[in-house]
């Protein structure tokens, strides 16, 4: 029989239908929606009188637009309240399930999806989000789509889609301590480059990943396309079993077993073919940080920026406007420059784990002065958690400001903005001009390296005594 990948495992039992050389049609298993992308999807369908093909295959939940104070009250941005309106009228209207602002299950939808059991190995998942590439921590096929193709999911349950190039990244090896697994797709995407992954659906392969939590996979598939790449995924073990087991939407009993048994078939066969393999040492990871306005321009923490010399040519005058909007200089050390914002959320580092190792870090000791520092659950459950396990009052007693669940100042759409010209070190996934609010400056790190730099007040690798 031929060797085949997982990625094509998953794929060849979803087509539907083949146009020679052409695109696909897909069945999807699962349809995530939130405010931003479906209202002009239901609008479409709802002009051509076609109802939800699926709605039990579809879940909602608002976390753009919200905002992350007083959720209680009626939202203040006229915008805002209408997306947010919007989506719970569609959803009521053609009986989708939605986990509205105050549902105990309302939060970022690549927080909730797995978190409910909703994400299992195998899936074809979907959701008019570039960062649905999350699920395929457990071993599915999740991509973003656009707002047109959330409204072909609606109304045929079915997708058209061109096969991607397929591409396996194997790392290998024990990361160090204080090393995660933010840091490890960091090093990627600066060897990769933001646009390196481009056409390609990515499997990560290896020990460095084997022995990642399921939070940390998370973490490391939602930032796949920061390189491009249409998705990312991760072969189901043990770990993926044993954190599907028991949630909501799980399979329960006998079928979870049986179910476990067919997941187990999904890793790629010895002696598949990729059309491109790297191949790095978990040993040569360090904590890192971006230093420029896309993902890729990211160094280990305790590297320089580098010299102008160093930049190819093509690439040197992008290279020197990312600088001036960071204002820095080429060259420049990067520990020990000064930070005003510390994010920690959003749907790469906004879950529980990722809470209890700032709060852990931060435990007696506190926040630097010049530092505002957000905590922002990724979900309710996640908030919930927090509470029960003492983080909250740990992150209060530390100076941190713990607000309600949403995608929060990772993107801006809400109140949550970080002032023009203020440097924000942020959990999150882009550092794009203007992303955490206009002419604020982003540098993407780790939930410990954002921990520390709140204490320190400037930029500090994580692993030293913060000598503040
Ligand atoms: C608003 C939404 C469509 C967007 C995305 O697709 O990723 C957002 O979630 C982001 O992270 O930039
Ligand atoms: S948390 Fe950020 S990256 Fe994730 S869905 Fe929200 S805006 Fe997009």
């Amino acid at each position: 029989m031929e060797a085949k990948t997982l990625f094509d495992k998953i794929w060849d039992a979803h087509v539907v239908s083949e146009i020679e050389g052409g695109p696909s049609a897909i069945y999807i298993d699962c349809h995530l929606i939130h405010e931003v992308t479906s209202p002009q999807a239901f609008a479409g369908i709802e002009k051509r009188g076609v109802p939800v093909f699926r709605p039990d295959q579809t879940f909602a939940t608002p976390d753009h637009n919200v905002p992350t104070e007083n959720q209680h009250l009626p939202i203040q941005d006229a915008l805002s309240k209408f997306q947010v309106d919007k989506l719970t009228e569609n959803c009521e209207k053609h009986g989708v399930s939605l986990y509205g602002l105050n549902h105990p299950y309302q939060g970022v939808v690549h927080v909730v999806g797995p978190q409910l059991g909703l994400t299992q190995p195998g899936m074809t998942i979907v959701c008019g989000d570039s960062h649905t590439s999350t699920h395929g921590a457990f071993g599915a096929i999740a991509f973003g789509i656009g707002t047109s193709e959330v409204e072909m999911v609606l109304a045929s349950q079915c997708i058209m889609q061109p096969k991607p190039k397929k591409m396996r990244i194997t790392v290998n090896g024990d990361l160090g301590a204080g090393v995660t697994a933010k840091d490890l797709v960091l090093y990627i995407i600066s060897k990769v480059t933001a646009g390196g992954g481009t056409g390609y659906f990515i499997e990560y392969a290896g020990s460095a990943f084997e022995k990642l939590s399921m939070e940390g996979r998370m973490t490391v598939c939602n930032m796949s396309i920061e390189m491009g790449a249409r998705g990312g995924l991760i072969a189901p073990d043990e770990t993926t079993f044993e954190y599907v087991r028991g949630r909501e939407n799980a399979p329960k009993g006998a079928d979870f077993d049986r179910a476990v048994e067919e997941w187990r078939k999904l890793k790629t066969d010895d002696g598949a073919v990729f059309d491109k393999e790297l191949e790095f040492d978990a040993a040569d990871i360090e904590p890192m940080i971006t230093y420029g306005t896309n993902p890729g321009m990211g160094t280990k923490i305790k590297s320089s920026i580098p010299a102008l010399s160093e930049i190819e040519k093509s690439e040197q005058e992008s290279f020197q406007k990312s600088m001036n909007y960071m204002g820095f200089s080429d060259g420049d050390v990067l520990v020990g420059k000064p930070i005003d914002y510390v994010f920690v959320g959003s749907c790469t580092n906004g879950r529980i784990e990722d809470l209890r190792e700032v709060a852990a870090f931060v435990k007696g000791k506190q926040k630097a002065e010049n530092i505002t520092a957000w905590i922002v659950p990724g979900s309710k459950q996640v908030e919930k958690q927090a509470q029960e396990e003492g983080l909250v009052e740990v992150l209060e007693e530390a100076g941190f400001k713990l607000r309600q669940p949403g995608c929060s100042a990772c993107l801006a759409m809400n109140d949550d903005k970080v002032p023009k010209g203020k440097y924000a070190v942020s959990t999150s996934n882009r550092n794009f001009e203007g992303r955490q609010g206009p002419g604020s400056r982003t540098l993407l790190a780790s939930p410990l390296t954002a921990a520390a730099v709140a204490v320190a007040g400037k930029i500090v690798d994580p692993r030293e005594p913060v000598n503040v």
